[in-house]
């Protein structure tokens, strides 16, 4: 804690944390605390932004779309006065009523209802997957590029259509866009020399001609055909596929396998039944939040609690991990556990921003722990873990296990 600076508003307690240094990266929680504790509201003085981190505040700032809206961006950089790094995104940084149609067009593509056709094929890819690399019986590997990383793009570009030539171009675009939502700080300038390159592939893929028929992608261009979004908004909604499809499931599938592989008697639990991988993953999403933060703007003043508002044209900073682990909310929320009911949790948002994409990812790892659950009797780390830093993510860079065949 340092004193308040002169902007500090009055009976908000101020802290000069950087949310976005790389220690806190490495280890968020102390800072979560820290920030649960002071109070509903907290300035940062160092970026001039209010932070809310506890659940009441955080899921009362994502179902109030009126009083702090996405249209300025979810990110730090404030729209209102600076140029957005590329045209804003339909969903994420639009709010009713222009957020409206493209929403409803990508639900139906991407909602529960929309995916049952994909099931058996990805159960399928799954176990192929799982073949392969138990190939030689027990093993040793990296479950980040072997599993977290390699089975969303083994099933996601297709379903979105792409061709396959470049997809190794995803994953780096999205986690650039994904630290694109923090500061101007080391982690957006190391991917600053790339981002032309990987936009313009990006970009290119959401050419209705470059779709493969009856996918996400053609799927989303038929919206426009029936009139449904414009011709103009396609492309982007496409866009937004490929942004967020990627990278927030590779990290939703590395925050599971780790949660498991180091609750070994979880595993014993979920081999026993499977039906558990859902809500097993559900209950990843909410521990880890491999989406950690998303910003607002305030359009009004808008009181918080009593006495403490947040001025009009402010930006706030949601701490979703911190809230999905206020103790004012969760049982032993440190603890990983397979028993607790995690609905609720705001990894995935909540509110008219909730995650459209929340059944693809739910479906990839039900898939994905399905076939190990069958397949692996114990899993466990075998080697030293790496974090992979980014401004938005909670993500691994390297997750050393050994798998025992059953
Ligand atoms: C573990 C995986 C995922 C997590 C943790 C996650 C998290 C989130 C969160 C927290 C939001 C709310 C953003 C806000 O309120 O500003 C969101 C929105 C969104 N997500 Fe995800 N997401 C995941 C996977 C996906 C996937 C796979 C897709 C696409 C197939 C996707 C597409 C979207 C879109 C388009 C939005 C914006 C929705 C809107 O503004 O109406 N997400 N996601
Ligand atoms: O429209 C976009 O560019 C875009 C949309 C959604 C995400 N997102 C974040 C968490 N789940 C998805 C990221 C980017």
């Amino acid at each position: 804690m340092t004193s308040a600076p002169a902007t500090a508003p009055p009976g908000v307690p101020t802290d000069d944390a950087d949310p976005f240094a790389p220690d806190v990266l490495e280890d968020p929680l102390p800072l979560h605390a820290r920030l649960r504790d002071a109070g509903p509201v907290v300035y940062l003085s160092r970026y001039d932004v209010y932070a809310f981190a506890r659940y009441e505040q955080v899921n009362a700032a994502l179902t109030n779309w009126q009083g702090f809206e996405s249209g300025a961006g979810v990110g730090l950089s404030n729209f209102r006065h600076e140029k957005p790094w590329r045209p804003p995104s339909l969903l994420l940084e639009a709010d009713p009523p222009r957020h409206d149609a493209p929403r409803r067009v990508l639900s139906g593509i991407v909602g529960a209802r929309a995916l049952r056709t994909l099931r058996e094929r990805w159960a399928a890819a799954a176990e192929d997957l799982v073949d392969q690399v138990l190939a030689g019986g027990s093993t040793e590997l990296d479950a980040v590029p072997a599993l977290a990383q390699a089975f969303p793009l083994r099933v996601f570009p297709d379903a979105v259509g792409l061709p396959p030539e470049g997809r190794e171009n995803l994953l780096p675009y999205g986690d650039h866009a994904f630290n694109a939502f923090g500061p101007s700080n080391d982690l957006v300038a190391k991917g600053a020399p790339r981002v032309a390159e990987l936009s313009a592939w990006v970009n290119a893929r959401c050419a209705r001609e470059e779709l493969a028929p009856d996918r996400f992608g053609a799927r989303i261009w038929g919206a426009a055909d029936r009139g449904e979004i414009t011709y103009e908004q396609a492309p982007l909604v496409v866009r937004s596929l490929l942004t967020a499809g990627v990278d927030t499931t590779v990290h939703g599938l590395g925050a599971v396998l780790y949660a498991f592989a180091t609750h070994p008697e979880h595993w014993a639990r979920l081999r026993s039944d499977p039906r558990l991988a859902r809500v097993a993953f559900d209950e990843a999403v909410r521990w880890e939040s491999p989406v950690q933060t998303f910003f607002r703007t305030a359009t009004t003043d808008v009181a918080i609690t009593d006495g403490v508002e947040v001025p009009a044209g402010r930006k706030i900073l949601m701490f979703l991990a911190a809230a999905n682990r206020d103790p004012r909310r969760w049982t032993d929320p440190d603890a990983f556990d397979l028993s607790r009911d995690p609905s609720g949790h705001v990894g995935f948002g909540m509110g008219i921003h909730q995650c459209v994409g929340q059944h693809v990812a739910r479906l990839e790892a039900e898939a994905l722990l399905t076939a190990l659950a069958r397949r692996v009797a114990t899993i466990e780390l075998a080697g030293p873990t790496r974090r992979h830093h980014n401004n938005t993510l909670r993500a691994w860079e390297s997750l050393p296990m050994r798998l025992r065949e059953a």
